[in-house]
């Protein structure tokens, strides 16, 4: 039996369809995560798979648990790290988790959730002094507090540091190990890269590709070249082989399926020209170029493209 399963879920506010038609299925001990733009209709889908909002059609199963009902013994064993969950902010960093355990038959101790997100040191410490990043650590530990078969987690290391995040990712992986299903929402394409076993990219509440990431980057064209020109050459002077690259901000991209012949041919043309080709790389296509094909072909996501161009050119 699938953990989760998704046929024809539509949701609208007012005249709008922010999920439209939507169909997919999470099997058990997979790690499923559903990228996309913002308001792409992310966080609609996955609260509508925790119960917390009412789907307008559709026939949506959790554990085999119809969410809309809402069951205790669903409740008690889904796990949810929501965007922006409110805290009791007087309350310690263990006081919180020991409130959360609680609720749930099936707990793991205090001491575990604390060493498990990093938060150990601050046990004592009062919520309203946790950094942003610690926050989210403590939404992880408190979404972890009943051992959940499935675990939903929406954009779970936004503000972390980078070490946190390679942690954060550690005990995903380990959650996996143990055969727990994970619900991922993420705007980081190396995080869904790296964690998850297939990926859904959903734009204007559509799911445009659904796969594995060796999948969805299986394309023909699976080279990626990129390179600055030097001051004063033109691009058409570029040699015939080379001629489809593509603006990417500063520099220009080309997607091939001849990468050997391509690069010699660039190499060769700037060796005659006796110039350099600044920011030369060659790479396999990423998720991340995949994502942003499908996303630069909606126009809702031309912000989105924008900024990831902007990140890529920085890095
Ligand atoms: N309660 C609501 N009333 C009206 N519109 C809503 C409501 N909740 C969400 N929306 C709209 O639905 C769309 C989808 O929102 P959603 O939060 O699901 O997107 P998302 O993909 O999770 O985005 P992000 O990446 O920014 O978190 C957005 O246009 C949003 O404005």
């Amino acid at each position: 039996m699938a953990a989760i399963e998704v046929s024809g879920l539509r949701k609208s506010y007012g005249a709008t369809a922010v999920v439209d038609t939507v169909s997919f299925s999470v099997d058990q001990g997979e790690v499923f995560a559903l990228l996309g733009p913002n308001g792409a209709g992310k966080t609609t889908t996955v609260e509508i798979l925790e119960g917390h909002r009412k789907a307008d059609a559709g026939t949506i199963r959790v554990l085999g648990f119809d969410p809309a009902s809402n069951p205790r013994e669903f409740r008690e064993r889904i796990g949810i790290v929501l965007q922006d969950a409110g805290f009791e902010e007087d309350f310690t960093v263990a006081e919180l988790i020991r409130l959360q355990r609680r609720l749930y038959p099936r707990r793991l101790k205090v001491d575990d959730l604390m060493e498990q997100v990093g938060l150990t040191e601050k046990r004592n410490a009062r919520v309203k002094t946790l950094s942003g990043g610690q926050r989210r650590r403590l939404d992880l530990a408190l979404g972890l507090a009943g051992d959940p078969e499935v675990l939903f987690l929406d954009e779970p290391t936004t503000g972390f540091d980078p070490a946190a995040r390679r942690h954060a990712w550690t005990l995903v992986e380990s959650l996996r190990e143990q055969g727990t299903t994970v619900l991922l929402t993420t705007h980081y394409l190396d995080e869904a890269e790296h964690l998850a076993d297939r990926v859904a990219v959903m734009v204007s509440g559509r799911l445009l590709a659904v796969g594995t990431p060796a999948e969805l980057t299986a394309h023909q064209r699976n080279v990626v070249i990129s390179f600055r020109l030097p001051p004063g050459a033109a691009i058409n002077s570029l040699p015939p082989l080379v001629r489809g690259v593509t603006a990417d901000g500063a520099g220009w991209t080309l997607s091939t399926d001849e990468p050997t012949a391509a690069l010699h041919a660039l190499s060769t043309w700037a060796l005659e020209r006796r110039v350099e080709l600044p920011a030369l790389e060659v790479r396999r296509l990423s998720l991340e170029d995949v994502y942003l094909d499908l996303v630069g072909a909606n126009n809702d996501g031309d912000e989105e493209r924008e900024m990831h161009v902007r990140a890529r050119d920085r890095s």
